[in-house]
């Protein structure tokens, strides 16, 4: 069977998941913060047609990267920043791995630490997937991305190893170093299944040099997911 049917679904389903989230959860007047990566960006594109079609108005959004914040102007969605908004109504978010009490594992797009602090400054955290991004166990699927600052690097590798982390330094598609919004570097943590994220979740917190992490627990009120039987909306 050809691979490009299933990406063609799984785009479609991505689109399905974000357009039913915004037409969903945005009302007019609302502070909607933007996620990152191919899902969200459908919902920027949404939220841009209800803009344009005058079916919302009064939206802001506030970006987690330079590139949402490029591709919502390039739309006409207005933007704002999380200073002169620090409370947001809603955010509307992709991620990688999803597993059933809402925790994440995001930042497959390497936008991690401003999706978490969007996300923490939210009254509602909604995240849009693909029925592929569901997972008994997080860590099943997908790695941990670590936002780590360059300075010491290597002891963070070392930090990450000893806990049991099979650890790649991301790299951008001339193959150096990828850089965040931030400068930093990101390693892909391959832990396997995590049994217990939250302990996890404080080793990783706790140690300097690590800037943030991937494991979003506790951050999702509703997920709403797409797939061949259509959209299901869940919340926490
Ligand atoms: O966390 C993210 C970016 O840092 C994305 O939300 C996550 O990687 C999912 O991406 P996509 O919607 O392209 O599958």
């Amino acid at each position: 069977m050809s691979q490009q049917p299933d990406r063609e679904a799984t785009a479609r389903h991505k689109q399905a998941a974000a357009e039913w989230a915004v037409e969903g959860f945005v009302q007019p007047g609302m502070v909607v913060g933007l996620g990152t990566g191919s899902t969200a960006a459908f919902a920027v594109q949404r939220l841009a047609t209800l803009l344009a079609q005058g079916r919302l108005r009064d939206v802001v959004g506030v970006p987690t990267s330079r590139a949402t914040e490029a591709l919502a102007r390039s739309l006409g969605v207005p933007v704002s920043t999380l200073e002169a908004h620090p409370v947001l109504d809603v955010t509307i978010d992709g991620a990688d791995e999803v597993a059933p009490d809402l925790s994440l594992i995001k930042g497959g797009g390497g936008a991690l630490l401003r999706e978490k602090i969007v996300a923490q400054a939210s009254e509602r955290v909604v995240i849009v997937v693909d029925a592929g991004k569901l997972s008994p166990v997080l860590g099943t699927r997908w790695p941990v991305p670590v936002e780590v600052l360059s300075f010491g690097w290597r002891s963070q590798a070392r930090f990450l190893e000893a806990l049991g982390a099979r650890v790649t330094v991301r790299a951008d598609a001339q193959g150096e170093p990828f850089r965040t919004d931030q400068g930093n570097l990101v390693f892909d943590c391959a832990f396997g299944p995590i049994g217990a994220p939250a302990p996890l979740a404080v080793r990783l917190g706790a140690r300097a040099g690590i800037v943030g992490h991937g494991l979003f627990l506790d951050l999702a009120t509703d997920l709403v997911v797409a797939g061949p039987q259509g959209v299901e909306h869940r919340a926490r």
